[in-house]
């Protein structure tokens, strides 16, 4: 949805190249976000009112009295906040512990992360993978064989007799350098072309994955609070990451190569260059450790300030809240804050690059001084003829090989760190996913049924202090037309989801002819059951397309879409759209078109006729409709009955009086149940609803 809003969402490290690229280096990069967005849902966890009004300083608030946010006393209305802005919110305090990793404890996670990442993209491609790594190694022998010849070079060159002689010497390992070193050119292009393929599989493989997780696990994991913020924050920088994290892991690969070979020389020259070496890294890799936690750490406190700021950018550009925006003249409000956010986060990124450059500064400058050191130590080597010149040149040039791959290697482990951060985030959030899959046993659901009985059924959402459906027990007969009644919040569109077996019962059970519902294939079970939810989803797709996905796995032709169409009361309005069926019901793409209310939930009925399921629920399917729609649908809904079980779920007294049997709910639980006339009689809460009802009409 937003993607025209930008794309705050995406905390990339500093020296993260594809932000280089983008030219926009801490700043996010819209691809990570399309995920998010089109889930709809652009402010995360941040409640609008959080987001909005929570937390505006003065010069915010003062901007907004311009035309929004005043009251009338010349007071503003909105709170003021702005300290505790950059806290660590209490759900990514799992994450700060990350954050806060010790250097030696990153060491010990780095094969295990590197080792998910490359299993990883094993998964997204075996035979690139292989490629990658077969290339980049054979590149790093190669370059250790140009190392070595390079000994040979010196040798030649530096020992004692006449210059034509020397340089005679010197040419079969100057070939061999020659050769090696075009060979190593090669092969690192082959291996970077072979990455290039590697590298967007490896996107895909994980937003695939990521996706499949998230659409496997039961709708209540959807209200686990706890669910969400993982996958937010999978979605957000865990995906990304998994790319990083096998790009860097090809750094960290090809720079360990051509460090063996340089540590492998320096320890054949001479033992004691070898730990001076090892010494000389040491600062350097601990300075961009530091900088990579640094880096994270401000990420963390960041990501409630990107949130909200996506989520304002998505309210000021998208088309469903424009009207309300002008209406409500809370443009120049909305803008204000948003501009406090971005200030907010700039000011956080500049204090961070500042310390992070400072941190390697020290890093870089005290590994130079231990280089010196070493470079010293030679010295004294060959002045006291511990060393012979022709080696001391080959040592010389090795330690400047070796220091050169010490910083790469760690500065892609330093990377490998930092988005291993992240990284952990996505396979943490796998792993709940995984916990929270829906059992998947093979028995599938019976083509029909008979009779659905429910027995004490109990339904509980996670953190509720009560059931919202609590003991019901019911029968549902083939050909009923069954319907719930009750006050809003009673449980009946829980009990339909339960019915539908979105939800799974914590007690009792639900059995198809005897049969546990537990014992299907929950996706079989789904398949016999037809809903029209409270608010139907309008899919971004052709009307044709809006009804056919009804029984997407079947092809239907024209002729069955619109006699669906018709039983919805949909192919009226339909055909005067300006391509009929071929029309695009979104007006975010270019010739699309909207529906109002009423006509969206005449396609959402016309597509659960198309279902044609012996289960149908439907929820509401008339709130939006006109009298003579509404009437139209329930006359057909009467002639669908035949054969199949509906379940009806609406306000209207009046279309419930035909149903065959009428439950009635409050607080969760069945308190009356019976047709219209025998209700009427036992002068209830149902016979309080229809008076009432029938009475405003007739009045009117
Ligand atoms: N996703 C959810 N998470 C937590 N509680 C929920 C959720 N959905 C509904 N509830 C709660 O469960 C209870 C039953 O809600 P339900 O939507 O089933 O009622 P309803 O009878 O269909 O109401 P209405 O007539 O307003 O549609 C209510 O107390 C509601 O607050």
């Amino acid at each position: 949805m937003p993607d025209a809003a930008g794309d705050p969402g995406r905390p990339v490290a500093r020296d993260d190249p594809a932000a280089d690229a983008a030219g926009d280096p801490g700043r996010p990069v819209a691809r990570d976000d399309r995920a998010a967005d089109a889930a709809g849902d652009p402010g995360g966890r941040v409640a609008v009112g959080d987001a909005v009004f929570g937390a505006v300083d003065d010069s915010g608030a003062s901007a907004a009295r311009g035309d929004g946010g005043a009251a009338a006393d010349g007071t503003t209305m909105l709170e003021t906040g702005g300290d505790g802005e950059l806290d660590v919110p209490y759900w990514l305090t799992s994450t700060q512990e990350a954050a806060n990793t010790g250097f030696l404890r990153m060491l010990r996670r780095l094969p295990h992360l590197l080792k998910d990442a490359w299993l990883l993209a094993w998964r997204a491609g075996p035979g690139t993978t292989t490629a990658v790594l077969v290339l980049q190694v054979a590149a790093g022998v190669a370059g250790a064989l140009g190392l070595i010849s390079t000994v040979g070079v010196f040798d030649g060159l530096l020992q004692a007799g006449p210059t034509p002689e020397r340089v005679r010497a010197a040419v079969p390992s100057l070939v061999l350098l020659v050769v090696a070193l075009a060979v190593r050119g090669l092969l690192t292009n082959a291996a970077t072309a072979t990455h290039g393929r590697l590298s967007p599989a490896v996107y895909e493989a994980a937003e695939n994955r990521l996706l499949d997780l998230t659409t496997r696990v039961d709708l209540a994991t959807f209200d686990d609070p706890d669910w969400r913020d993982a996958m937010e924050r999978a979605r957000d920088r865990g995906i990304p990451a998994a790319q990083q994290v096998v790009d860097f892991g090809i750094e960290v690969l090809t720079n360990l190569v051509g460090l063996v070979a340089a540590a492998g020389v320096l320890a054949v020259l001479h033992p004691i260059l070898l730990p001076l070496l090892v010494l000389a890294a040491v600062p350097s890799g601990w300075a961009a450790v530091r900088a990579a936690r640094l880096n994270y750490r401000s990420e963390l406190k960041l990501i409630a300030v990107w949130r909200r700021q996506r989520m304002l950018a998505y309210l000021l550009a998208a088309r469903e809240p424009a009207g309300e925006l002008r209406a409500f003249t809370v443009r120049r409000f909305l803008l204000a804050e948003v501009a406090r956010l971005l200030r907010i986060s700039t000011a956080e990124e500049i204090r961070v690059v500042t310390r992070s450059v400072r941190t390697n500064l020290y890093g870089q400058a005290l590994s130079g001084l231990i280089s010196g050191l070493a470079y010293l130590v030679l010295l004294w080597l060959l002045s006291t003829g511990r060393m012979e010149l022709a080696v001391g040149g080959a040592a010389a040039y090795a330690i400047n090989i070796g220091i050169g791959k010490l910083r790469e290697l760690a500065f892609s482990v330093n990377r490998v760190y930092e988005q291993g951060l992240y990284f952990a985030d996505f396979q943490g959030f796998c792993a709940m996913s995984l916990a929270h899959a829906e059992p998947s046993p093979e028995l599938r659901a019976p083509a029909g049924f008979g009779e659905i009985r429910l027995d004490r059924v109990t339904f509980r959402y996670p953190d509720a202090e009560r059931a919202a459906v609590d003991g019901i027990t019911m029968t549902l007969r083939r050909g009923e037309i069954i319907a719930l009644v009750g006050e809003n919040g009673s449980g009946k569109s829980t009990l339909a989801a339960v019915l539908a077996g979105l939800y799974r019962p914590q007690q009792g059970t639900i059995t198809w002819d005897g049969v546990n519902v537990s014992r299907f294939h929950p996706e079989s079970l789904r398949d016999r059951v037809a809903v029209v939810m409270q608010e139907p989803t309008r899919w971004p797709l052709s009307a044709r397309a809006n009804i056919a996905i009804g029984r997407h796995d079947r092809p239907a032709s024209l002729a069955q879409v619109q006699e669906s169409a018709r039983a919805g009361d949909a192919h009226e309005f339909v055909m005067e759209l300006a391509r009929k069926y071929d029309t695009l019901l979104s007006r975010h793409f270019t010739d699309g078109a909207d529906l109002s209310g009423g006509q969206w939930q005449r396609l959402a009925v016309s597509r659960a006729f198309h279902r044609d399921a012996p289960l149908l629920i439907c929820d509401e399917p008339t709130a939006n409709l006109d009298a003579r729609a509404e009437h139209e649908v329930y006359r057909r809904l009467r002639d669908l009955a035949a054969g199949r079980t509906v379940v009806l779920i609406t306000h209207r007294m009046a279309s419930v009086r035909e149903a065959d049997r009428i439950f009635v709910l409050d607080h969760g639980r069945v308190v009356e149940e019976g047709d219209h006339d025998e209700l009427l009689a036992a002068d209830g809460i149902y016979a309080q609803l229809f008076t009432l009802q029938a009475s405003a009409y007739q009045s009117a």
